[in-house]
């Protein structure tokens, strides 16, 4: 600073640079002493925003990502509840910063803060406070000055002389710029005045900021609805001629409807009863899930007016739902570890519902989840539990922690069943992660509290525990062949799983024949 001034002083009053940086260095240092007084916390406000912003948008995201899994667990509402939350909390936050209150207010009164607040004292306030500093600053040789000054080189060394250049020194460093183009229209100080006063305007608009709020766009679209199944008078679900196709654009909109897709598997009819449990296997892609979708309702059944559905009664009941469907992903839901169980059901709904923690703990024992609320700091405990029950919280993720979590989540899907005790629970290879003697101890407990299984998979080893099975064979000209057959007597059953011990036996020598053969090639 002091040197700026000394070099200041000493530099000839009429050049543009001399005086320039004297009155943008106060201007400043003094905006920045007032803006610093009365500037809130933007970096801790911002930083919230953002992670409000980061929240929503996640969950936004989540939706759209795993769309399949919520309409399968009917997450619908659930989802949108917590996306109206995060949402809100985040309108809640930005409005807090907007919301019209004086700055002053905010000093005095500790006030959260209020950016449209700071911004009108930074624009109309700080901003035309030195403007009109600035102009009374720069008018003040006009107005005050004693002699009359001369714009050449002042050859008078009298006293008088010194003193009349001194007056001229301090009144040519506050007139700025003389042009001499414009010299036949104004006299000299008007122009240094004009002169001055842009300058003033355009370093104190140099100083201003721009703040911007980005709000999160949000795209919705509206699918068409799915015919309701009809209601089975025994409590049965069956499907008669179906075609499972994979649904065109149907939206009623003549310039976007298409041409139906090829049917998937034709004229499919099944019937299952209480207790009466199907599988369903065949290879990939042959549409296993895509029949699952139709009996869930996600997929209307096709075939026109041949085509029926029928649920048992409560179907898609909120509370009590008749058929609940575990996907092959398992998905994780924004939450409590008590949330995870009972998805997607509210607190609000597990209370009123009259369900309690020692209920959860008994279902969590079931599933070999015992250990998870004390592990994890309680059933309220919040987490991102897709991270969690992934393995992904470790710092180095391993392989095995992967798989474990995998394994964990898995167990997690299967909890709700025991939670929701269904009439009908369609797993979607949801148990391919674990091992086969606790997949076969959890079929055992589901069939025991009453539920009728629909597991599509491709283990043969499942077949024990079902009474049907619906074969899907891909057929290169057209849709799947589908056979359906009863799986057979205890005994027909252990005739299988003797051939299918003996068939992976057989498999585990592959390795040892062919090392021999190539032993043999090499000979
Ligand atoms: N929404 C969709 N849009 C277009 N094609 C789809 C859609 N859903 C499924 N398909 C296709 O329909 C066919 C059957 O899919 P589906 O998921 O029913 O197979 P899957 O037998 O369950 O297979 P996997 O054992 O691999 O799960 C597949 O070729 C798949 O690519």
């Amino acid at each position: 600073m002091g040197w700026e001034f000394e070099w200041i002083i000493r530099k000839p009053p009429q050049t543009f640079t001399g005086y320039y940086p004297l009155h943008l260095t106060a201007i400043k240092i003094s905006r920045l002493r007032i803006l610093r007084a009365v500037t809130p916390a933007f970096g801790r406000l911002a930083a919230v925003e953002a992670r409000l912003e980061g929240e929503y948008r996640r969950g936004v995201g989540r939706v759209g990502r795993e769309s399949e899994e919520v309409a399968f667990y009917d997450g619908g509402g659930r989802e949108k509840d917590i996306l109206t939350h995060a949402y809100l909390r985040l309108i809640k936050h930005v409005n807090s910063i907007y919301k019209p209150f004086c700055v002053v207010f905010h000093a005095v009164a500790s006030q959260p803060m209020i950016r449209i607040a700071y911004e009108w004292t930074e624009d109309y306030v700080i901003k035309y406070l030195w403007s009109a500093a600035g102009y009374g600053l720069i008018a003040v040789p006009i107005l005050f000055t004693r002699t009359k000054r001369s714009l050449g080189v002042q050859a008078d060394t009298s006293v008088a002389g010194r003193e009349k250049i001194r007056d001229d020194a301090v009144a040519g460093r506050t007139e700025g710029v003389f042009s001499i183009d414009l010299l036949p229209f104004y006299p000299p100080p008007v122009l240094a005045y004009i002169s001055n006063r842009r300058l003033l305007l355009s370093s104190i608009g140099a100083c201003g900021s721009h703040n911007e709020v980005v709000y999160p766009n949000i795209d919705l679209h509206n699918l068409p609805k799915t015919p309701e199944a009809q209601i089975s008078s025994d409590g049965s679900f069956e499907i008669r001629n179906v075609d499972v196709a994979i649904p065109s654009n149907n939206s009623g909109d003549s310039s976007t409807s298409s041409t139906p897709a090829p049917a998937l598997v034709q004229d499919l009819s099944f019937i299952v009863k209480p207790s009466q449990h199907l599988m369903i296997t065949g290879s990939n892609g042959v549409g296993k899930t895509a029949i699952a979708r139709v009996l869930a309702g996600l997929w209307a059944p096709q075939n026109g007016a041949f085509a029926s559905v029928h649920a048992p009664s409560g179907a898609h009941d909120h509370m009590k739902p008749s058929v609940f469907v575990v996907p092959q992903r398992a998905y994780m839901v924004v939450g409590s570890l008590l949330d995870q169980v009972i998805y997607p059901h509210t607190y609000l709904e597990f209370v009123k519902a009259g369900r309690t923690l020692e209920e959860l703990e008994e279902i969590l024992e079931m599933a070999f989840l015992a250990y998870l609320p004390e592990r994890e700091g309680g059933w309220m405990t919040k987490k991102e539990w897709r991270d969690v029950l992934s393995g992904g919280e470790k710092q180095r993720v391993s392989v095995l922690a992967v798989l474990v979590g995998i394994v964990v989540r898995t167990l997690m899907s299967l909890a709700r069943v025991f939670y929701h005790r269904p009439k009908y629970a369609i797993l979607d290879e949801c148990t391919s992660a674990v091992s086969s003697d606790v997949e076969g101890q959890m079929y055992e407990a589901l069939k025991a509290i009453g539920v009728t299984l629909i597991t599509i998979s491709l283990r043969p080893s499942l077949t024990k525990y079902h009474t049907q099975l619906l074969t899907l064979n891909l057929d290169s000209s057209g849709p799947a062949q589908w056979t359906l057959s009863r799986v057979g007597t205890a005994e027909e059953r252990m005739g299988i799983d003797r051939e299918i011990k003996s068939l992976e036996e057989k498999l585990a020598d592959v390795e040892s024949w062919e090392a021999r053969v190539k032993e043999l090639d090499d000979c």
